[in-house]
């Protein structure tokens, strides 16, 4: 807590004979008796006293460059318009700075008594302790340093009228009525200048602001034998005078006093020979200016200057620029220039604000990333900057504050505007990926409809666009996105015919797979049984078969949206896969082994079964030959059926694909020659093959010539009589033997019982390889045996030789493709 006051009201109830030298001396007891001191006037100090005072204008009439500094000290800076200015005028030395200390609680310098010499030079200016009022002090008229120079006196009471909204006039009783006195000069020249400022001028039609100024007279040393109405009223009479001698312009000539200026009047009594009732006056003419409930209250709105208090100091010292170039003060230019001032400030600082918030979003936005909530932020720092712009400039020039006002607005939404654009470029990506999924996703539903996915993926990726655009757009701005969204638009076409691309060509694949597995069975069969009509079944089926492809991807494309360029070219796509792979299973069909198959195979069912369908047993008297070479030469003819896709009706081709599209390079690298597209086999793979055939014909010749040999090699039945003759006799020895019979008859019910089980074959097997086996064993006991006798090695050698020749023979027909020497070799073996 602040022990000073109770420490100063000890001393001063004690006090030291130094103290008592100090309180004898006047200037000291104005000290002394400063608000901080003396609690019990009635009114502590509010404000900052003691914080100092400041010289605004000093005595070679420069103007401070510290005013605004100073309003900030003494904690003014932000109180708008609930301030007020007052300046004190007068003599010198009349007991002004006296006067303010005592009724404001400043802290001007008092004169020295001693040296009886002006003190308070140029203006200062003081904080009230006891209200938001600013007090100017203003160097006394009439001086001996100053002389007769009128100058300082009019510049000071031009810049006090500018800008203070109470003028005291002080002046000692004595003074009243003295028309010729230094009061009545310095009167008139407020009067003009006043006149000058509020009035008009010269200038007619000038339009000039109607403010009114109060003058507060101080009568000082009022000894109380003139009552005060009397002062007041000679004092009034002496202003109307005043005011009638004036110059005044001819459009001002009816004006009176009471137009521009409010009359009012205090009276103090003689301060050193009744001190109490001086402070008692003092007091009461304080409430005056403090308390708003009195009538009499000074301070009254209509005076107030309405320059706000944070631009107080731009503003006097415009003034004061103006009042010392000697130009006709132009109070509205000023206020507007101080309003561009402080708008400009005020606004500067708000962006310096708004972009520190802004900052926050610019990264993400930038980095591509969408900012959920961003018009709402947007708009929230676009509101709180104009808001703190309306509380600081709204009290300035109106006209000059609603331009800056749209200046503010338009510098925030191109601040902004960036970061609209960005984020509705990263809305477009993220709507266009989102978009992209999604009809990924449609697509893998079992019986999808592509026309509705994407129909639906659309609509939903553009309501998201349009949705984010319209909340980050701000009103009133020229911020677009409509051409952003045309963008999107084309974007989501662009992605939707990609897919619908990939759509059709799986589709393509898939009808190529179907068509292909249709052409398989019909190819096959008609290749296997080759006729002069069976091409006419190959290119029907082919027929059908692609036909069916091409519907199935009309009705299927139907969904897809396709153009009818997009249709036209799967469509050919689909007629040149169904041609390959028709070609390609006429390829497979027609291999040599394939081809050589079927014509074994027609030869055979001609030349091994009858016109029936039973196989034939070659008997001696059968024509093989001819049978032989009827089957060969038929088959033959056959052949050239493979050669080419020949139709009885050339209606029946299909139309082939064009060369040069391209419609799966992957697949099928090689080139289309359209002029090849009919032919199967060359004349010369076709020599080959009736070559081989012959050949394998060749064999079946041979094979059925053998076949009448060995049934040629039977036992004749002429030996089946001789053999019952000669044999009669044994035969019945061994049925009427008991021995040979029962032998007979075991043998017997084996042999049937073998067969009964079916062990004929693999009991022939065993014996078969018994008998190898041992002729093997005895073959290389006899070649032990023969090792060591040279002879016998001579006797094998020429046997070996020989069965080496026929051997040669054999391999050597076989290297001619010559079939029938090649069995004729194996005979011979
Ligand atoms: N008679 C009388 N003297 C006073 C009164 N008030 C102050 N004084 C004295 O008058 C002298 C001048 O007082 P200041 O307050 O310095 O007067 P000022 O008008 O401010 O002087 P400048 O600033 O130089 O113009 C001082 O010696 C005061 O003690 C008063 O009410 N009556």
């Amino acid at each position: 807590m602040n022990q000073t006051p109770q420490i100063a009201q000890d001393l001063l109830k004690n006090p030291t004979d130094e103290l008592k030298e100090l309180l004898s001396n006047p200037s000291t007891r104005d000290i002394m008796s400063t608000p901080g001191l003396s609690v019990a006037n009635g009114h502590s100090p509010t404000n900052k006293v003691g914080d100092g005072r400041l010289q605004v204008v000093d005595e070679h009439q420069n103007f401070t460059k510290d005013l605004s500094s100073y309003l900030e000290r003494w904690g003014l800076l932000d109180k708008g318009f609930a301030y007020d200015v007052v300046a004190v005028f007068g003599s010198q030395s009349t007991g002004k700075s006296t006067l303010l200390n005592r009724l404001f609680g400043t802290s001007f310098d008092v004169m020295d008594e001693a040296k009886r010499q002006q003190t308070t030079k140029g203006i200062w200016m003081c904080p009230s302790a006891y209200s938001s009022t600013l007090v100017m002090d203003v160097e006394g008229t009439d001086g001996r340093e100053r002389g007769e120079d009128q100058d300082f006196e009019r510049k000071s009471a031009l810049f006090s009228l500018a800008s203070t909204e109470v003028l005291i006039v002080n002046l000692w009783e004595h003074q009243i009525g003295l028309y010729q006195g230094a009061n009545m000069g310095l009167l008139k020249t407020v009067f003009e200048v006043n006149l000058g400022l509020f009035g008009g001028g010269v200038e007619e039609n000038k339009p000039r602001p109607q403010e009114k100024t109060h003058i507060l007279f101080v009568i000082r040393d009022h000894v109380g034998s003139t009552p005060i109405s009397n002062l007041t009223a000679t004092l009034t009479a002496d202003m109307d005078k005043i005011w009638a001698s004036l110059s005044k312009p001819d459009h001002l000539k009816e004006s009176t006093l009471q137009q521009y200026f409010d009359l009012s009047f205090a009276a103090l009594p003689h301060k050193i020979l009744m001190p109490d009732k001086f402070e008692e006056a003092v007091l009461e003419l304080r409430k005056r200016f403090v308390d708003r409930s009195r009538s009499d209250y000074i301070f009254q709105p209509a005076y107030h200057k309405r320059i706000p208090a944070d631009g107080v100091g731009f503003y006097m010292e415009g003034i004061w620029q103006q009042v010392l170039t000697n130009k006709d003060l132009d109070l509205p230019t000023q206020q507007e220039l101080l309003a561009q001032f402080r708008c400009d400030e005020i606004s500067a600082a708000v962006i310096d604000t708004f972009n520190v918030s802004s900052k926050v979003v610019r990264k993400p936005v930038e980095a591509g990333s969408v900012v959920e909530g961003l018009g709402a932020l947007i708009k929230d720092w676009i509101a709180t900057a104009l808001s703190k712009f309306d509380r600081d400039a709204s009290r300035y020039h109106a006209g000059v504050y609603q331009r800056k006002r749209l200046d503010l607005l338009a510098v925030l939404h191109t601040s902004l505007s960036p970061v609209f654009l960005g984020q509705v470029k990263n809305l477009h990506k993220m709507v266009a990926a989102k978009f992209t999924k999604d009809i990924t996703a449609g697509l893998k539903d079992p019986g999808y409809d592509f026309a509705a996915v994407v129909s639906k993926g659309k609509a939903k990726a553009r309501e998201e666009f349009l949705a984010g655009a319209k909340e980050v757009k701000v009103e009133n701005t020229d911020w677009e996105y409509e051409h952003e969204f045309e963008l999107l638009d084309e974007d989501l076409r662009l992605i939707a015919d990609r897919c619908r691309a990939d759509e059709t060509k799986k589709m393509v694949n898939a009808i190529e797979r179907t068509v292909k597995r249709q052409l398989l069975e019909p190819v096959e069969l008609a290749l296997s049984k080759p006729k002069p009509g069976m091409w006419d079944t190959v290119l029907t089926a082919y027929r059908q078969v692609s036909s069916t492809a091409e519907t199935t991807y009309l009705t299927k494309a139907k969904s897809f949206g396709c153009t009818d360029e997009e249709n036209e070219h799967a469509l050919s796509t689909i007629r040149a896969r169904s041609w390959m792979a028709l070609r390609r299973k006429l390829e497979e069909q027609i291999s040599d082994a394939t081809i050589l198959g079927t014509l074994r195979t027609t030869f055979e069912e001609r030349f091994r079964y009858d016109e029936h369908g039973v196989p034939r047993v070659w008997r001696p008297e059968d024509d093989i030959e001819t049978a032989f070479t009827k089957a060969k030469d038929e088959t033959l003819t056959l052949l050239p059926l493979f050669a080419n896709i020949s139709p009885t009706h050339s209606t029946l081709l299909p139309k082939l694909p064009t060369p040069e599209v391209s419609h799966d390079v992957d697949a099928d690298p090689t080139p289309f020659d359209p002029s090849t597209a009919y032919n199967l086999i060359s004349p010369t793979r076709m020599l080959s093959l009736e070559n081989r055939f012959k050949r394998d014909a060749d064999a079946a010749y041979v094979e059925a010539k053998r076949s009448v040999v060995s049934s040629v090699a039977q036992v004749p039945l002429w030996m089946y009589g001789a053999l019952a003759v000669l044999g009669w006799n044994e035969a019945m020895a061994v049925l009427f033997n008991p021995l040979y019979f029962a032998m007979l008859l075991v043998i017997a019910a084996s042999a049937y019982l073998i067969l009964q089980l079916g062990l004929a074959g693999p009991l022939l097997q065993i014996s078969r390889t018994i008998i190898n086996e041992i002729r093997r064993i005895a073959t290389d006991r006899l070649r032990e045996a023969f090792a060591d006798v040279p002879e016998a090695r001579q006797l094998v050698e020429p046997v070996s030789a020989v069965a080496s020749g026929v051997e040669d023979k054999g391999r050597e027909a076989r290297r001619r493709g010559d079939l029938l020497g090649e069995k004729i070799a194996e005979l011979d073996k």
